[in-house]
């Protein structure tokens, strides 16, 4: 019998999740939060119930058994750095999630949430790739000061179910492809996926690679050092501006890049400029990790909310086409990234590790 799942992805404005029975989707939602409405939660934790109630009150209108799964698979968050694949959310996993180990993000709810969910079927939860998936080469570990080590922290989910999209398309296997894949939304990575592996990436959450529509990306370090000794900003004024109140939001005031590229469609100079800008930064990375693959590339995949913007997708064309085969994918592929991992745990095709 086809088994059931539940799939929980909960992100920074968002709660996506899903039914399945099999790979038949029984029914899917993406609810969007507002800033007001998640205003009065301290910590991004304190959203776990306003978040687990409403999955629950949707299960009750389309009239799903909330004890009937098989399994409950969430978007992994901020552990510390682990392999790709799929794991169990234990005990120790939940802990990390709930004091935020490596940092807070609202994917650090997937895991909690999945494991709440599973325990009224006394199902299994998982999580599969998260955002902490560490497989970076050694070069890429090393930064210009030893006191400050690269983190691997990215949209591996995604980045890794859109590069075996690719690899597909290809007639090829994943682990035999070497690919670029740019993940362009409220977070941007680059990563580089060499045979399987993603050798390198910038970390989206904090202070690397381009900027988003609310994430600075790398930023002069001397004029922030001077910035944090100044006495003008508080610490989380200053990581506000690098997470939340960066790129777009910080020049524009809005972080909707729909909304951007409407504005510099309209003829609004400035948009039209950072618009431009952000195309211009993420091709530049995507030059780089061409230096990374030693121009050996099998494809470059664009994707996240942004690759749905064909004036984006025009500028990066010119810039990068001459680099190999892009492949565009729009948007994001993560609920049935996460239904397949958790399918693959269940018939044992994929083994479950667990957090240690
Ligand atoms: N058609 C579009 N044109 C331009 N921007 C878009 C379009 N569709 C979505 N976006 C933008 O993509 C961003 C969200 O990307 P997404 O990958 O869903 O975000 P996240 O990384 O937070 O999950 C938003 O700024 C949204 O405005
Ligand atoms: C935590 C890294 C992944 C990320 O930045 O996700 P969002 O773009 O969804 O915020």
């Amino acid at each position: 019998m086809n088994k059931r799942t539940l799939v929980i992805n909960p992100g920074s404005s968002t709660t996506k999740f899903a039914v399945y029975e099999g790979t038949k989707t029984l029914f899917s939602r993406s609810m969007e939060h507002t800033a007001e409405e998640l205003a009065p939660f301290e910590a991004i934790t304190d959203q776990f119930e306003f978040r687990t109630n409403l999955i629950l009150s949707v299960l009750r209108e389309e009239g799903i058994d909330p004890a009937g799964f098989d399994a409950v698979i969430g978007r992994g968050g901020l552990l510390k750095p682990i392999r790709g694949g799929v794991w169990a959310v234990n005990e120790l996993m939940l802990r990390d999630l709930q004091i935020g180990v490596s940092g807070q993000h609202a994917c650090n709810l997937g895991g909690i949430m999945a494991f709440e969910m599973a325990k009224k079927s006394k199902a299994p939860a998982f999580i599969a790739d998260p955002v902490v998936v560490d497989e970076m080469c050694d070069e890429a570990r090393i930064s210009g000061h030893p006191e400050f080590p690269r983190r691997s922290i990215f949209h591996a989910l995604n980045q890794k179910a859109t590069a075996r999209r690719a690899a597909g398309e290809m007639g090829k296997k994943y682990e035999e492809c070497r690919l670029i894949v740019a993940h362009i939304g409220g977070g941007i990575s680059v990563g580089s996926h060499v045979e399987g592996r993603v050798i390198d990436v910038n970390n989206a959450l904090n202070g690397e690679g381009p900027f988003s529509t609310e994430r600075s990306g790398g930023l002069p370090v001397g004029q922030l050092v001077d910035l944090c000794f100044s006495g003008t900003k508080t610490k989380q004024e200053i990581q506000k501006m690098i997470k939340g109140g960066g790129g777009f939001q910080a020049y524009l005031g809005t972080s909707n890049g729909k909304e951007v590229a409407n504005r510099a469609a309209a003829g609004d100079a400035k948009a039209n400029l950072l618009f431009r800008t952000l195309a211009y930064q993420v091709a530049k990375e995507i030059g780089a990790h061409a230096t990374v693959l030693e121009g050996r590339i099998d494809g470059i995949v664009l994707t996240g909310g942004l690759a749905n913007d064909k004036w984006l997708m025009e500028i990066l064309h010119k810039r990068i086409s001459f680099l190999g085969r892009i492949f565009i994918y729009p948007g994001e592929d993560e609920l049935e990234a996460l239904r397949d991992a958790g399918l693959r745990a269940l018939t044992g095709e994929s083994e479950v590790q667990q957090y240690q």
